[in-house]
């Protein structure tokens, strides 16, 4: 709700995150190194650290067949559904459900040898930019999940350390019309995804060993997730 704490920051945030995303990778010059692909989907990050640590931003781009935009944001930010697909997840708690499009996360993810084992506090934002105003401007759903505070939950506290994060899920659907008069299939749809993704991961851990880490992670997350998201819908009415 507007009257929240937080939605100043949640409406600067999404809107910068969306502007980034739709950036694309600009030219050859922005310096991003893709690292992954697989199929239609395509991983960069451009190495870059502060204080010593790995804070490698990622964008990530893949094209989806048969799903939603709508339906990638909905899986992607309801909680019910994130066991299912986030393998790396330990412990995840709705701390606060701040608005139906707005929720506070505690996460703890899985130790992963040899870095020590992380938590994180987020909030997270469902929106959707209709693309009313320009007919043929693009309709984007889109996930933010941005790091924050909670008083009751303060950083390094306990056996984890406590990382920062700025997530951005951004989609746009394509439409292919079948025949005229004939309904809209599973067939005649595809989803652009960009995922960025920016994490810090808060105490120390050796530049190799992460992006080692995060070779590995973040192909399997995106793989998986859409996967998941395919499996899921399949059978289901189309979400526009
Ligand atoms: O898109 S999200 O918001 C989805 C909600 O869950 C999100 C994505 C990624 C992370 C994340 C942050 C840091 C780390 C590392 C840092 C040092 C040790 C643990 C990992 C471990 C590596 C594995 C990982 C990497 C990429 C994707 C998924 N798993 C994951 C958290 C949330």
């Amino acid at each position: 709700s507007a009257s929240h704490r937080l939605w100043p920051e949640i409406e600067q945030v999404v809107h910068q995150q969306v502007a980034w995303a739709r950036l694309g990778l600009g030219d050859s010059g922005t310096g991003w190194q893709l690292f992954a692909e697989d199929g239609e989907m395509r991983m960069y990050r451009r190495e870059e650290e502060v204080d010593g640590m790995v804070v490698d931003p990622l964008k990530a781009v893949h094209i989806v067949k048969g799903i939603t935009g709508h339906e990638v944001c909905h899986y992607f930010f309801s909680p019910q559904y994130r066991y299912d697909w986030e393998t790396t997840l330990e412990q995840m708690t709705v701390l606060e459900t701040i608005a139906d499009d707005s929720c506070l996360f505690l996460q703890t993810h899985k130790r992963i040898w040899p870095a020590s084992q992380r938590d994180v506090i987020f909030w997270s934002h469902i929106r959707h930019l209709p693309n009313d105003q320009d007919r043929d401007g693009p309709d984007i759903w889109t996930v933010v999940n941005h790091s924050t505070e909670h008083k009751d939950y303060p950083a390094n506290s306990g056996k984890c350390v406590r990382i920062f994060l700025t997530v951005c899920m951004l989609c746009q659907t394509r439409v292919i019309p079948p025949k005229e008069g004939t309904p809209i299939t599973r067939d005649n749809i595809s989803c652009k995804i960009t995922y960025c993704s920016v994490v810090n991961p808060g105490g120390w851990a050796p530049a190799s060993v992460l992006r080692a880490l995060y070779k590995r992670e973040y192909p399997k997350f995106l793989k998986r997730f859409t996967s998941y998201v395919t499996n899921q819908t399949k059978d289901k009415p189309i979400m526009f």
